[in-house]
């Protein structure tokens, strides 16, 4: 996994996402990498498939007694909330814990964190665990980002990706993590610079973790560029929602756009990459 410095950060320039963009997805496809979900029950099927099409390797492992075995060797890890409960909290603080303690990627994705306090105060507690990113909607980083139970109807938002701008660079800013809010544009950010992914399309928000896939995504892209996550975030959402883009010229609805997607991303060649990735600089 690349450990070269970081390069510069300054205006985007679009030939350069472009080209990063399938240097990523290639060097995802040829290192594959092992990115261990703790992930709710719903998203486990879509997650995995997600992951293996775009070339990496899911493991979908929770248990407490084995974290410390298998944690500290895989390339990143990804932890969702989803489908939250006590049981599972205590496996998710010690692979986040030892993720960082490794050198590790990981990635949070705060489910819903709006919705319960038992829910806020889990993420705000894995939060202090230092993730590499945090990927939620508009809803779930206001909630996370003000620390409150702002109006959240469950897992879907109610605000739009660009309304919660400001609410992510604080959250940057306090977390040290890059933080992504996904929507119809996908907003990224390190707390200062902010960058939009414009891929994909409305239907995606009517297939049941999508969200979650695309927070594993990242997962994958972070660990074969784990000094430049700010790039591979953007990155993974726009090769995501390019699959989607693709699969929904073939899909007559949101099950099949689910199949096409999964195909659509296992297909993606270097010119359907070099001719969609649309990220522009965004304030
Ligand atoms: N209106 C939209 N247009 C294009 N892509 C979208 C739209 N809404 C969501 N997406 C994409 O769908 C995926 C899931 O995002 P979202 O629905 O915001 O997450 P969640 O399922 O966690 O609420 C992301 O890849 C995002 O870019
Ligand atoms: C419906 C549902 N309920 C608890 S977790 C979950 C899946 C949420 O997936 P996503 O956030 O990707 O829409
Ligand atoms: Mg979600």
């Amino acid at each position: 996994m690349d450990h070269t410095e970081p390069e510069p950060r300054g205006k985007p320039d679009p030939s350069r996402w472009a080209a990063k963009a399938w240097a990523l997805l290639s060097a995802v496809r040829s290192q594959s990498p092992l990115v261990q979900c703790i992930t709710n029950f719903v998203s486990m099927d879509l997650m995995a498939n997600t992951l293996l099409s775009a070339g990496a390797s899911p493991a979908m492992l929770h248990s407490v007694e084995e974290i410390p075995e298998f944690t500290p060797h895989v390339h990143a890890l990804c932890i969702n909330i989803g489908t939250l409960s006590s049981d599972w909290v205590p496996a998710m603080k010690a692979a986040a814990d030892l993720a960082c303690k490794s050198g590790r990627p990981w990635v949070l994705d705060p489910v819903a964190a709006g919705a319960s306090g038992f829910r806020l105060k889990t993420c705000l507690e894995l939060v202090e665990l230092k993730p590499t990113v945090i990927r939620g909607n508009g809803s779930e980083i206001t909630a996370l980002s003000k620390a409150s139970l702002a109006s959240c109807k469950g897992v879907d938002s109610s605000h739009k990706s660009t309304d919660a701008v400001e609410a992510a660079k604080s959250l940057a800013q306090a977390s040290g993590s890059i933080v992504a809010v996904s929507g119809a544009v996908d907003i990224i950010t390190d707390g200062e610079l902010v960058v939009g992914a414009h891929n994909g399309v409305a239907m995606m928000q009517r297939i049941t973790a999508t969200g979650c896939s695309v927070t594993a995504l990242i997962a994958a892209f972070v660990a074969v560029d784990p000094l430049h996550a700010f790039e591979a975030t953007a990155l993974a959402l726009s090769i995501f929602g390019i699959a989607a883009e693709i699969g929904m010229k073939m899909a007559n609805g949101p099950a099949s756009l689910r199949m096409h997607l999964i195909d659509s991303l296992h297909g993606l060649d270097e010119a359907d990459v070099l001719s969609r990735v649309n990220i522009t600089s965004f304030s």
